[in-house]
């Protein structure tokens, strides 16, 4: 059994609901699981294990409900010593080089704070996927059990 933080961002609600679908599926799979909707830098390093799923905005940009929570990390830099983290990146591949770019700054920071990757960043293309609920919850089995 884990204890699992979820961190989303999100703009539209996709990534806001696929947040609170894991925190389902995780719950009823016995794990602890808690969703954070503007969480601060003593909730991150309370967190057991981390789970990321945010949707990217803008031009590559993370969505506004975590961005300065983001910048916060970049500048406190807490680092995690291993722990482990998985990020999930909604994103659209229309937008060509900004693709799930937040999911991908998410996942670096992670790495740059010494977090144990789970798995590689798994990313969801709205172009191909109506609902991302369909791919990220058997992902997330693998992933936590
Ligand atoms: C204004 C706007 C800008 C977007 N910019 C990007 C982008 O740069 N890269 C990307 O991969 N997706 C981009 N997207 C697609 C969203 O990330 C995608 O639709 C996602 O599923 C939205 O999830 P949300 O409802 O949680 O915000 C953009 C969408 C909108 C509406």
């Amino acid at each position: 059994m884990a204890d699992i933080s979820i961190f989303y961002g999100s703009v539209y609600g996709n990534a806001q609901q696929l947040a609170d679908d894991a925190k389902q599926q995780l719950v009823e799979a016995g794990h602890k699981a808690e969703v954070f909707e503007q969480p601060s830098i003593a909730d991150f390093q309370q967190a057991e294990q981390l789970l990321f799923i945010s949707s990217t905005t803008g031009q590559g940009d993370i969505p506004p409900n975590l961005e300065g929570f983001i910048l916060e990390l970049e500048s406190r830099f807490p680092l995690l010593n291993g722990k482990g983290f998985a990020v999930v990146g909604l994103g659209d591949s229309s937008y060509g080089d900004t693709y799930c770019g937040a999911g991908r700054k998410i996942f670096s920071l992670m790495e740059e704070l010494r977090g144990e990757a789970l798995a590689p960043l798994f990313k969801v293309d709205a172009c191909e996927t109506l609902e991302p609920q369909e791919e990220v919850l058997p992902w997330l089995k693998q992933v936590f059990g």
